[in-house]
């Protein structure tokens, strides 16, 4: 199994890496960084026996996060890519420090506001506004990880009001979690092909805007938990379907 994963920030690659080999990469100078390039990890399958994985810093937001990855899957072969990295919660289904494991990665505000409200880029006819994970591999993915498994919305403005967040959960009631980078990374994926999965560990409650209320050491830290516990799924699931 070749597995893509593409986070915004380094330190969201970081906790990724250490979930999947057990060693954070600055803890261990003996041996070179598995950093290939700046921004780039690449883990061999003595890391994780049958799996060789490469973890991307593909930047914060959509765009970025489209581009990073459409160029990697264009310079190397992947059999799976996956977001991840931190995100809001949709409170009470989704608390702090808590994982979310993603069964539609949805673009929650790309489309046109209207006096009747929003619609979206699918319901203009211009596209898709979401995204669908395998699902066997979603629903393993949020046993084996105990994360919920709900739609992730991604935006590209994090929401800062009670009535944002209120409209996200009118139009998006299951939803789990908000993020930046989801369904960008699901478009570069659907452009080559390839399936696409996204986990997001909890850092804060979507609403009101209350930067000392994010826990983002926290939210590290279960996405280190969460991707020790992925990383066996997506062998398995690798050996399954990679024959196909
Ligand atoms: O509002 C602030 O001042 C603020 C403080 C810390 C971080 C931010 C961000 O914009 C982080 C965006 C970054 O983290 C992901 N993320 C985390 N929580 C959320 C959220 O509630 N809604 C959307 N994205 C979130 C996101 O994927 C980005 O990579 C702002």
């Amino acid at each position: 199994m070749r597995a893509l994963i593409v986070t915004a920030v380094a330190a969201e690659a970081d906790s990724v890496v250490s979930g999947l080999t057990g060693s954070t990469p600055h803890q261990d100078p003996v041996t070179p960084e598995p950093r290939v390039l700046p921004g780039r990890y690449l883990l061999s399958r003595r890391d994780l026996p049958g799996l060789a994985a490469e973890v991307l810093v593909g930047g914060v937001g959509p765009a970025a996060a489209a581009a990073a990855t459409a160029t990697a899957l264009a310079l190397s072969e992947y059999s799976l890519v996956v977001s991840a990295g931190i995100g809001g919660g949709f409170a009470p289904a989704a608390p702090v420090g808590s994982l979310v494991v993603a069964d539609a990665l949805v673009a929650a505000d790309l489309g046109a506001e209207t006096a009747d409200g929003f619609l979206d880029v699918q319901e203009l006819g211009f596209g898709h506004s979401v995204h669908l994970p395998p699902a066997e591999l979603a629903a393993r993915a949020a046993e084996a990880t105990g994360a919920l498994l709900a739609p992730v919305l991604t935006v590209s403005t994090v929401t800062g009001t009670a009535e944002g967040a209120a409209r996200l959960s009118a139009r998006h009631p299951l939803a789990g979690a908000e993020a930046m980078e989801g369904f960008g990374v699901a478009e570069a994926a659907a452009a080559h092909g390839l399936p696409v999965l996204e986990i997001r560990a909890v850092s804060n409650a979507v609403g009101p805007r209350d930067r000392d209320a994010w826990r983002i050491g926290d939210a590290l830290a279960a996405l280190t938990a969460g991707f020790r516990a992925l990383g066996p799924v997506l062998v398995t699931w690798g050996e399954r379907h990679e024959h196909r």
